[in-house]
């Protein structure tokens, strides 16, 4: 008898066993579970989800993202909406458009597309969304009640979930386990770090101003990095065997790419992967599953409005 095994030897790049976790076909099985909800809500109800963008502005940058969110809405059937408003008009401008949207029955989620030009009150302007269609969960009172432990946010900010999704989804454990946030922003570190402790994580918290950030997240079993600097996570910075979600995206100049840049995390990849059990790439890692949340955002809102849910779903 003779085996027919064969013995393949790959060649990697990286000396390392890291998963890779894969970003991409996360979003893609989240966007097709939305879909299938989507055409049950038309068929049950006859309508479908709403989603408004506000884009203030001509960032490049700003504009792909508002692409990417709207060729999103486009796959699953949700309905988009885009207010375009030029950098120099006036916050009175922004706030009209935002309460337009409010009275608008066929549309559930609002986002106002951040950073906002200088002049503008992000305040104000952000507390003009009303509470019920506020899927990016800035809202002082989805902030506040994502904080606190009795209570339940209407909407949880999309990247803070995605972190969590993929955590979750590569059979991460986080209760008791230490995971050190980097950033504070309402957009990523501050949400994401509330999210842990709801999930029984002990999380510790880098901003700017913390001396020896390394100390910290070498003792982490997570590192979860939104600091918006490009390569700030070394190698040296992480204990073997550390997950690292990486959900910086930070344009870098390359004269070899077709736009004279390219997008890096906040972690060095290549020192890293050689540590870490699991690590998320850019791009094809958090990004994408930020989408996917802002959509399933959407539709919770829909579904809250149609009376096709009672509440928020669990967190
Ligand atoms: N992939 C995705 O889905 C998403 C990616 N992003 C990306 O994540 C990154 C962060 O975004 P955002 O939170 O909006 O950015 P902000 O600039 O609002 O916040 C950055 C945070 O990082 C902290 N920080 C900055 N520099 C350092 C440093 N050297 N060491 C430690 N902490 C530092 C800041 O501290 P302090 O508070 O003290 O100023 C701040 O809390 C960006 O690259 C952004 O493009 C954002 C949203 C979604
Ligand atoms: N009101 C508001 N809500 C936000 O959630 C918000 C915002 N403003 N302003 C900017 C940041 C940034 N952000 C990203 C979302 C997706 C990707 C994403 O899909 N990234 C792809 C990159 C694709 C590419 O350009 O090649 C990836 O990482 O694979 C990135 C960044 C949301 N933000």
């Amino acid at each position: 008898m003779f085996c027919t095994c064969a013995f393949v030897f790959v060649v990697v790049d990286y000396d390392s066993t890291a998963t890779i976790i894969d970003g991409k076909s996360v979003a893609e099985d989240i966007r097709f579970q939305i879909a299938e909800e989507v055409r049950q809500m038309k068929n049950a109800v006859g309508h479908v989800p709403g989603l408004a963008v506000v884009l203030v502005g001509d960032r490049r940058d700003s504009e792909s993202y508002v692409r990417y969110k709207i060729k999103g809405c486009e796959e699953v059937g949700i309905k988009s909406l885009l207010a375009e408003l030029p950098g120099n008009c006036t916050e009175d401008v922004v706030v009209d458009s935002v309460s337009r949207f409010n009275e608008d029955p066929s549309v559930h989620g609002i986002l106002v597309q951040l950073p906002l030009p200088q002049h503008m009150d992000e305040e104000r302007i952000l507390s003009a969304i009303s509470l019920e269609k506020d899927v990016d969960g800035f809202h002082p009172l989805n902030v506040g009640n994502l904080a606190l432990r009795s209570r339940k946010p209407l909407f949880v900010p999309c990247a803070a979930k995605a972190c969590l999704e993929l955590l979750l989804q590569s059979g991460i454990e986080l209760m008791g386990k230490h995971v050190t946030v980097i950033g504070r922003s309402k957009v990523v570190g501050l949400p994401t770090s509330l999210l842990l402790q709801r999930h029984h994580a002990t999380v510790s918290i880098i901003h700017a101003f913390t001396t020896n950030p390394e100390e910290i997240t070498r003792q982490s079993d997570i590192v979860i990095s939104a600091a918006g600097v490009a390569n700030l996570v070394r190698g040296s910075w992480l204990k073997k065997g550390a997950v690292v979600i990486d959900v910086g995206t930070n344009p870098i100049e390359d004269p070899t790419s077709d736009y004279g840049y390219r997008l890096t995390g906040d972690v060095c990849f290549e020192e890293a992967v050689k540590l870490a059990s699991a690590i998320t790439p850019v791009p094809g890692g958090v990004g994408p599953v930020t989408i996917a949340m802002l959509l399933a955002n959407t539709l919770d809102s829909a579904k809250l409005a149609y009376g096709l849910a009672t509440e928020s779903p669990e967190l």
